[in-house]
Parts: structure tokens; sequence; C-alpha cells
């Protein structure tokens, strides 16, 4: 392990440190074991925030230059011959190939601090959703890594951000923050990566949440699928990691059929539906029309907030796509401030679950952000952002990310009341996201984590 850390380490040019363990204060017992195995190896440094994706422009060979970018591209076509006819012809790898430590160093480094500052000094969550990205991809290439060959084949593109549950400490923009992450399971051409970002309290780093992603392999073009190396797991905590991305996938194909866009709500959804329409009926005529709100809610149509942004090629990725942890910070900074706007104080991120990147945003694109609340519970405030796309010639939209956000706020939140069947939909569709969160949290004066 300690190898494979140290070849990744000599890349970036001497921006080592120390290693800090990873098990102090771990709260999952079942991944102590793999953090402790691995807890020697030194981290890479991000120096203002660009050496990972410095790494991963190296590894796919990517333009630093817009202008080059056309080039960049033909020479990865000559890269084809290096794909792996079938998954067997590829050596297997063990979790332990692909772990990777990234340190992020907020407290050491005030000029990288800026960028990740809040008003409230707090650090941005829509930054670190865009450094788990890069990692994730990171980690794929870790996994895939080709050692006779400096450049990579594969085109590994974020397929899904599966869950991403949030523990309870605050995060300081004055302290160093350290991700790890390593792949956990692998299909054909899909990776999952299991990602964990600590940061340093005192002498310990601790665990400030746990996310886990999906990525896929592409070819060279990034036009179709390409075999990933298999992957063994080592020990009994391999072991279940591993079968808890088996059963990561059939959760994913169970949720997605029975998707109120594909079935009927069950019994209990249809009687939640008609409760809440009866409870909007005005009592004083009979009708099925004259709909009032009830004491402490709201429309969900007045909880939408909208917004565009311009897809300027600064936001590609290494694939002169957009880069997917954009557009997760730009839904995300939309979505918090729909519920900011819904709760009336300030809320704080407490999951991030099922982002589903279902077509790449070409560079150029108009992106049409689109956010509300469609789900609320005590404190907490679900958020739904559906974003899409029209390129400037063509004024066809096309849908390419739902976001699912789940914040809670200070103090207790008003009802969201659907009006019409769609939006029924989309309450039932929010309450099913809001029960699938793991780790409910209360919330503590410390809980902070803001756009
Ligand atoms: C400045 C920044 C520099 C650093 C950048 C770092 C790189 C960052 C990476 C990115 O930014 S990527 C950009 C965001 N992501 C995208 O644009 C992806 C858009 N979506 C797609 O291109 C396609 O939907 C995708 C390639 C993901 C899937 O295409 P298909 O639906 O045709 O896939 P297919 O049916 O062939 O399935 C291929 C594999 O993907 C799996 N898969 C597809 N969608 C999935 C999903 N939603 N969840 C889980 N797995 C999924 C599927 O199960 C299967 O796995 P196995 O081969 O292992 O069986």
């Amino acid at each position: 392990m300690r190898r494979a850390a140290l070849r990744l380490c000599t890349l970036n040019k001497g921006l080592l440190t120390p290693a800090r363990g990873l098990t102090q204060g771990s709260q999952n017992p079942e991944k102590q074991n793999v953090f402790h195995i691995l807890e020697a190896c030194s981290p890479i440094h991000v120096n203002h925030g660009v050496c990972v994706r410095d790494k991963l422009r190296e590894i796919v060979g990517a333009s630093t230059n817009w202008r080059d970018h056309v080039k960049a591209m033909e020479e990865r076509k000559l890269l084809q011959s290096f794909l792996a006819k079938s998954q067997e012809g590829l050596p297997p790898r063990r979790m332990k190939d692909s772990y990777i430590e990234v340190l992020l160093p907020l407290g050491s480094q005030p000029e990288l601090r800026e960028k990740y500052l809040t008003v409230q000094n707090t650090v941005r969550f829509g930054r670190i959703l865009e450094d788990l990205d890069s990692l994730g991809v990171l980690v794929c290439y870790m996994h895939t890594r080709i050692h006779s060959a400096k450049m990579s084949p594969l085109s590994i593109v974020t397929a899904l951000v599966d869950k991403i549950d949030l523990c309870k400490k605050n995060l300081s923009p004055e302290q160093d923050i350290k991700f790890s992450g390593h792949v956990s399971w692998v299909g054909k051409t899909s990776m999952e990566v299991k990602m964990r970002m600590f940061q340093l309290h005192g002498n310990e780093f601790c665990p400030v949440l746990d996310a886990t992603f999906v990525m896929v392999a592409r070819d060279s073009e990034n036009k179709g699928p390409a075999f990933v190396n298999p992957l063994i797991p080592e020990s009994p905590e391999e072991e279940e990691l591993f079968r808890q991305g088996e059963l990561n996938k059939g959760r994913r194909v169970a949720f997605s059929s029975t998707s109120l866009l594909k079935m009927a709500p069950s019994a209990e959804e249809r009687t939640t539906i008609h409760e809440m329409f009866l409870s909007t009926l005005d009592p004083k005529t009979i009708s099925f029309r004259s709909r009032i709100l009830p004491p402490n809610a709201m429309w969900m149509e007045n909880s939408k907030l909208k917004s565009l942004e311009i897809c300027h090629p600064q936001e590609r990725n290494i694939f002169n796509r957009i880069f997917g942890g954009f557009l997760m910070r730009k839904a995300y900074e939309l979505g918090w401030a729909t519920a900011c706007n819904f709760g009336g104080s300030r809320p704080f991120v407490v999951a991030v679950d099922d982002i589903m990147f279902q077509k790449p945003v070409e560079v150029g694109s108009l992106l049409f952000l689109s956010s509300q609340v469609c789900f609320t519970q005590g404190n907490y405030i679900q958020v739904r952002v559906h974003s899409e796309v029209a390129s400037l010639q063509n004024k066809e939209h096309t849908t390419t990310n739902v976001f699912h956000f789940t914040f809670m706020s200070e103090k207790e939140v008003p009802l969201v009341c659907p009006r019409t069947y769609g939006e029924s939909m989309l309450y039932l569709d929010g309450q099913r996201h809001f029960n699938s969160m793991s780790v409910p949290v209360n919330l503590r004066k410390d809980f902070l984590v803001e756009p």
C-alpha cells in the first residue's frame, strides 16, 4: 500500500506531509480495519485546490488551454488499442491499490481558505462536492492504472452520487481537512467508490462525512463502455464492503423500478396524499376546487427558485464536458437558497442522495436549474433541484440531472402542500428520499455546513 501511495505522491512534486492516522475518531467499526491497514499512507497535498485536478489532467492528457482541446482529444483516440477486450483480460486489483488520501491544508494555507469560505466563517459545502467528485475519479484511475502506460485509455465519468451523509461536526475553515477514498465494488464497467472526509480537531482527524459514488469507465473518446479491473476483497471487512456494494446495486434497481414515474404510489402513500388534499379543502364550500392553505403551510409552487448558468469552457472537465462537481455545486447552492428562503433561517445540509448524471453537459450549453421544496418534517427540508440544458442553436430542453438534498433548519419549518397531482408525486418522491436518509442528525449548535 505504501508503495502505491508513494508512487502517486512522487508525481506531486514533493508536496507531502507526514501521515496522520485515520482510525482516530472513526465512527464506523466495519470500515475501521480497511482504514487501519492503510493509515501509514502519506496524503497528496492539495495546493490551491488544483493538485488532484492536475493529476487527472496528466492521466488523461487533457489540455490546459481550451484552444488545444480538439488536438488533445485526437491524441486520446490513439489510446483505444490499450482497452481490454474483456474484463478477464485485466489484472485483479485490491481495495488498497486504489486507496488514496488527499490533504486540503485550509489551516496552514490561508490563501486557499478564501475559496472555501462562507460569510459565517464555515466551509462551503459546494466546494467539498467538487473535491469529492475529482477525488472519486482519481481513485478509479488508481484502480484501473496500467503501470507501463503514462496515460490511461479510459474516460472515467461520474454516473451517480449514491449517498453523502454528514456527521455531527462543524467544518472550520481554519483547520486542515483530509479526504480518503478507495474502490469498494466493481461491476463490468462501473465502480463504486467510498470516500470519507476528516477534519483536524486538536491533534486528531475526526470524521465529517461519508460518501458513496458510482463511476463508469468509457473508452478513450468517451463514446462507449470500457471494462474495468476486477476487485478482490482480502479480508472479512472488505468482503462485507463488497457485499454491500452488490446490495447497493440491487437497491438502486429496486428504487428505480418502483419510481413514481413508472408505478402508482403505494396504498399508504395514496392515503397520505388524499389526507393532504382533504386538509386543503375549504370547509365553507362543498367543492373539490376551492382550496385553502392549512395553518403553517406553504404551497409547493411558491417554494420554487430558478437560476441559469452559461457553461463556459472554464468549467469543463478533463473530457471537455462540464465538470460534474461544478453542476453539483451550482445545484447545491440553489437548493440551499431554496431551503433558506422557505425555512426563514440558515439551513444546514444533512444528506445528499441519488444524484444521477443522466447525460453529459456540453460546453456552451445553457443550464437551467429549478429548485423546490418537496417535503418537510419537523426541522427538515427536502429539496429537489432539476437541471436541464439547451444548446444555443437548439432550443430543445433535455434533463441532465435531478439532485436531492436534505437540510435541517434551526427552527421548525412550515408544511409544504402539493396542489396538483404532479406535485403530489414530487411530495412522495421527496418523502421516499427523506426516509432513505441513514443517519438523521439532531440539531446541534456546532453542526454547521453551509453553501
Ligand atoms: C476542472 C475539473 C477537472 C477534474 C475533473 C474530474 C473528472 C470529473 C468527472 C466528471 O465531471 S464526469 C461529468 C458528469 N457526469 C457525466 O456527464 C455522465 C453523464 N452520463 C453518461 O454519460 C451516461 O449516463 C453514463 C456513461 C453514466 C451511463 O451510460 P449508459 O446508461 O449508456 O450506460 P450503460 O447502460 O452502458 O451502463 C454502463 C455501466 O454503468 C452503470 N450505470 C449506468 N448508470 C448508472 C447509475 N445511474 N447508477 C449506477 N450505475 C450506473 C451500469 O450499471 C453499467 O455498469 P456495469 O457495466 O458495471 O454493469
